[in-house]
């Protein structure tokens, strides 16, 4: 094992982290100067509100709080934060709540009526900031009538264990939830809204991110019924019954872009899994490494996109291309894992496995991947490292790495060979992070 390599790949991990810390991410975008909140140039004057509130979700939804707090100060009359069980902390002036993600439980839907009954509140010469950051989808539901936490909760774990993307788990929500695609903005209507979002979606599209809650929504319950048959999920009746109502028009569809709850919104984008990017590859450049971005939307089965970064990193130790050895090539995204075994894992412990079986012998060659929330699946790790020896090293132990990625237990695999990341809660979150280096001999 090289450790040298291993440290170096955990410190370009750690420096991309922390670009896009979510206090550092308001900041970088929102100031405040007297009366006058100026947001990537655009400005607000925040005297002409009777009151200012703050709504966050998501996992970041904390820290991207307290920067806000901080830089209105008295101009901010109150607030709610949302945020994974687990990642609260105390804010000064909004209150705070927890609930359950990936799955949404009775929290999330708590959380969706308390947003809903303060929204009810205001009016037109109100200013409403949104903080939005990924996991807002389970962390605040306000399912449509007839809905239930449970026809919520199993539907989003046929369609997560069935692989389906996170654009077409976002269609399914956004049909069965007010307060998604849009409907928050439809809520806060005729009151003005700005969002500032970070995103953990591939391409930050803004009606994906925490299920786009106040943008136009760009899809149907048409889309909403081709993701359902594609996947063959079996429904409940309550949500078979709203899809049915929603394809012949007795419900209204999400809003779209004509919708007058759009006119007084504004959207920002203050931190994105580029970024995160840009920062790793310099602090590779500046640890040694000939370095390059390769991409930030990396999507597809993992352990198939594993496939394509042994290729990479084994035409680096070969013939030494595309870059000169010692070679740092950097990617991010989020792929998706199809359940066929029983085991434990998450997506990036799934591409480390797999990376480890086709790199398996060859020398000095590593593969970082990991979640920038500190949580890959449902597992308390971030990823995994994988080596040329990782797999003799489970042998040594009696494990059987192609087994293991059958049963997709990739955690207990990794768990007893000591390749495991484990950062905790990082309190950001812009997808996963993918470091492939390859040393010199
Ligand atoms: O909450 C969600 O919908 C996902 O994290 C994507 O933003």
């Amino acid at each position: 094992m090289n450790e040298k390599m291993r440290n170096d790949a955990y410190s370009i991990m750690s420096e991309a982290i922390a670009a896009v810390d979510p206090e550092a991410c308001i900041y970088r975008s929102v100031e405040k100067s007297g009366n006058e909140l100026s947001i990537n140039g655009r400005s607000y004057d925040l005297s002409q509100y009777v009151n200012i509130y703050v709504i966050a979700f998501g996992k970041a939804a904390i820290p991207m709080s307290k920067a806000m707090e901080e830089i209105l100060g008295d101009s901010l009359s109150s607030g709610i934060a949302i945020t994974k069980k687990g990642f609260a902390a105390p804010l000064s002036r909004m209150k705070v709540f927890e609930a359950s993600h990936p799955m949404p439980d009775d929290n999330s839907i708590a959380a969706g009526k308390m947003i809903h009954d303060l929204l009810e509140t205001t009016d037109t010469n109100d200013l409403i900031f949104f903080l939005i950051s990924g996991g807002g989808s389970a962390l605040v539901t306000y399912p449509r009538k007839g809905i239930s936490l449970m026809d919520m909760a199993k539907l989003t774990d046929s369609l997560m264990r069935a692989g389906a993307t996170i654009d077409e788990l976002n269609v399914v929500r956004k049909h069965l939830c007010s307060i998604k695609g849009g409907g928050l903005a439809k809520m806060a209507f005729p009151s003005e809204s700005v969002s500032l979002i970070l995103s953990d979606v591939v391409g930050d599209p803004l009606d994906v991110i925490a299920s786009g809650p106040t943008v136009p929504d760009t899809s149907s319950f048409v889309d909403f019924h081709d993701i359902i048959e594609r996947y063959c999920i079996a429904l409940s009746p309550a949500v078979a019954g709203v899809l049915d109502d929603g394809l012949e028009g007795v419900i209204e569809e999400t809003p779209n872009s004509g919708a007058s709850a759009f006119e007084k919104t504004s959207h920002y984008l203050v931190g994105n899994n580029s970024l995160a990017l840009q920062e790793a590859e310099k602090k590779a450049s500046e640890l040694g490494y000939n370095t390059m971005v390769l991409t930030s939307s990396i999507v597809g089965e993992a352990k198939e996109v594993a496939k394509v970064f042994a290729a990479i990193a084994r035409e680096e130790r070969q013939r030494g291309t595309p870059l000169p050895l010692p070679a740092c090539i950097l990617a991010g995204g989020e792929t998706t894992v199809t359940m066929k075994g029983k085991g434990l894992g998450g997506r990036c412990q799934e591409m480390a496995l797999s990376f480890a079986i086709e790199v398996a012998e060859l020398n000095d060659v590593l593969l970082l991947a990991a979640g920038t929330d500190g949580n890959d699946g449902t597992t308390d790790c971030a990823g995994a490292f994988a080596d040329g020896g990782t797999v003799q090293r489970g042998r040594n132990l009696q494990l059987d790495a192609r087994m293991y990625l059958c049963n997709n237990n990739s955690f207990g695999f990794f768990k007893e060979t000591g390749d495991l990341i484990k950062t905790g809660p990082t309190g950001t979150n812009v997808m996963d992070i993918y470091v492939i280096m390859v040393d010199m001999f």
